[in-house]
């Protein structure tokens, strides 16, 4: 079986200006000792305005933490106001980009097919995108969280070559445990990350979904963490609340492999 490394990422959403955002970074990195990240990779997600200083801080202080931002936009350069294009995070520094969050899909009518493009432009330009897909309440009191996750999740791979799907990061965020304190539980979590995973299974190849991190999302903290990551297909967590507070995040982080606990 593929060793998938864990990953944590901080979501910030629109909190915290460039210079809380040195502040955070700087705590986080303070208080996770080095052997820590051969075991977990850290991420953090400022918003666009943080993201230059955040890369001054990476790079002088050589920290092991690496960061993305929270959307890219389809296109390459023009008349798009607004819009951030994937060149200029490249140029930034950035690892990873937030795609088809559902504050996104939701606030900005952000439809599979805007998805999909997100996700190429991101390809286009070397970044690694971080795809949320989840059902909201209904859906899931319905039953069909798997149906609905796993059809953004092919909506949002539509001519995406299995050579760039290798490497995307998968996150399943149900909106009903988002900023609601309301966390899945570990079985909820597994069940539709497994099913995340045989849809790649099924799409591309079984060795390829092996080697993806389904990451879950959704009132994740430092004191529930453990038992989501332990299941057998969630490969970390896409934080949000929690990644606001240096010692709440990195406790958490400590706590997906018991460091630091
Ligand atoms: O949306 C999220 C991360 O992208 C989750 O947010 P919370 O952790 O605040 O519930």
């Amino acid at each position: 079986m593929a060793v998938r490394k864990l990953l944590v990422a901080g979501n910030w959403k629109m909190n915290l200006n460039h210079l809380e955002g040195i502040a955070l970074v700087q705590k986080i990195a303070f208080t996770l000792p080095d052997k820590y990240f051969d075991k977990v990779e850290v991420a953090v997600l400022p918003p666009f305005t943080d993201l230059r200083s955040v890369q001054t801080l990476v790079d002088g202080d050589k920290l092991k933490l690496v960061y993305g931002a929270q959307d890219v936009s389809p296109h390459e350069s023009g008349a798009y106001t607004g819009d951030i294009s994937g060149s200029m995070l490249a140029k930034l520094g950035c690892t990873y980009v937030a795609i088809g969050h559902s504050e996104r899909r939701d606030n900005h009518y952000e439809a599979d097919a805007v998805v999909n493009s997100k996700v190429k432009a991101a390809y286009r330009h070397g970044l690694t995108p971080i795809l949320c897909v989840g059902e909201g309440l209904e859906v899931r009191e319905a039953g069909n969280q798997i149906e609905h996750s796993v059809s953004q999740l092919l909506g949002a791979l539509e001519d995406v070559t299995a050579e760039q799907a290798a490497s995307i990061v998968l996150a399943y965020e149900p909106i009903w445990a988002i900023g609601t304190g309301r966390v899945a539980t570990p079985a909820d979590a597994q069940e539709v990350c497994g099913a995340l995973r045989a849809a790649l299974a099924t799409k591309y190849s079984a060795e390829l979904a092996e080697g993806v991190r389904v990451l879950y999302g959704g009132s994740v903290k430092a004191a529930n963490v453990a038992e989501i990551v332990a299941q057998a297909d969630v490969d970390g967590a896409l934080v949000g609340g929690a990644s606001l507070d240096a010692t709440e995040f990195a406790t958490l982080c400590a706590n997906t492999v018991g460091i630091l606990a």
